[in-house]
């Protein structure tokens, strides 16, 4: 990555990606637009922001790592869309308050959105784990944690998070958030699973799986077919009970089976 200012973050959720569809219709319909599109188009492009202005402030420090990110030039496989923001970081804070979360484990960091909004809410001797396999953005969000007071909770993990979580197997984590490479979510589930990675009465959160709609409509794509073979395994696994919660790009909650 670079200094230099990016494009504007383009459409990576099914919401957008439906507001920029249907403001696409009601630009080609011209002055003559029917007034269902219209409202149609409203609706879906008026609900991020209603969400954004009616959920509690990110810190100042996330509101800075964010506008970083946003600024930066990033090549390759990285890019600005994966930073969760402002309402996903909110809720995943909100989840680890609510079960009293002490220790923490993030599969897939970029530059640090989603762990330093956890941080934040665990206690002071709380721990947040953090695995990244891109060596750049790692020392990207380190200097973001050093920023900020919270970041003394999070621990970074550079390298394959497989490798990572089989050494850290027999490790309990409250909390897990899964958000890297589609293909690998599969395992990591397994392995938390059967890894004693996952406490008693422990969460599993994965991102994006709604995948931008495409499990279910649209164009076949590589991450597609990964998030679409996942949830289906998740729906038929004995061990687990889950909901799916379409927040952003779809937030699903796994817990062992009572
Ligand atoms: C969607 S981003 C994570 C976004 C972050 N959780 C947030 O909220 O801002 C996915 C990250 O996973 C990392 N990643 C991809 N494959 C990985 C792997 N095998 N092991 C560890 N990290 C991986 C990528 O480098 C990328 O930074």
């Amino acid at each position: 990555m670079t200094g230099a200012p990016t494009r504007p973050a383009r459409p990576v959720t099914p919401t957008t990606i439906l507001a920029e569809l249907l403001d696409d219709l009601v630009t080609r319909a011209g002055a003559g637009a029917d007034a269902d599109l219209v409202r149609a188009r409203d609706l879906a492009a008026g609900l991020d922001p209603y969400l954004d202005e009616h959920t509690s402030p990110a810190s100042s420090a996330l509101v800075e790592l964010e506008a970083r990110t946003r600024s930066a030039a990033w090549t390759g496989a990285l890019e600005q869309e994966m930073l969760s923001g402002h309402v996903e970081g909110r809720f995943l804070a909100f989840l680890v308050a609510m079960t009293g979360a002490r220790r923490v484990l993030e599969v897939g960091m970029f530059t640090g959105y989603s762990a330093l909004a956890m941080a934040e809410a665990l206690p002071d001797d709380g721990e947040l784990v953090a695995c990244e396999l891109d060596a750049d953005v790692a020392a990207f969000a380190r200097d973001r944690f050093a920023a900020s007071p919270a970041g003394r909770r999070i621990r970074v993990e550079v390298g394959p998070a497989a490798d990572t979580l089989e050494r850290l197997r027999g490790t309990a984590f409250d909390l897990v958030f899964v958000d890297a490479d589609k293909a690998g979510y599969a395992g990591y589930l397994d392995t938390v699973l059967d890894g004693g990675l996952l406490a008693p009465g422990g969460v599993v959160c994965v991102d994006n799986t709604l995948m931008q709609g495409l499990p279910w409509t649209g164009d076949r794509t590589a991450n597609g077919d990964a998030i679409a073979a996942f949830n289906r395994r998740v729906t038929d696994d004995p061990r687990v009970e889950q909901v799916l919660v379409p927040l952003r790009d779809g937030l699903t909650l796994i817990r062992r089976s009572a």
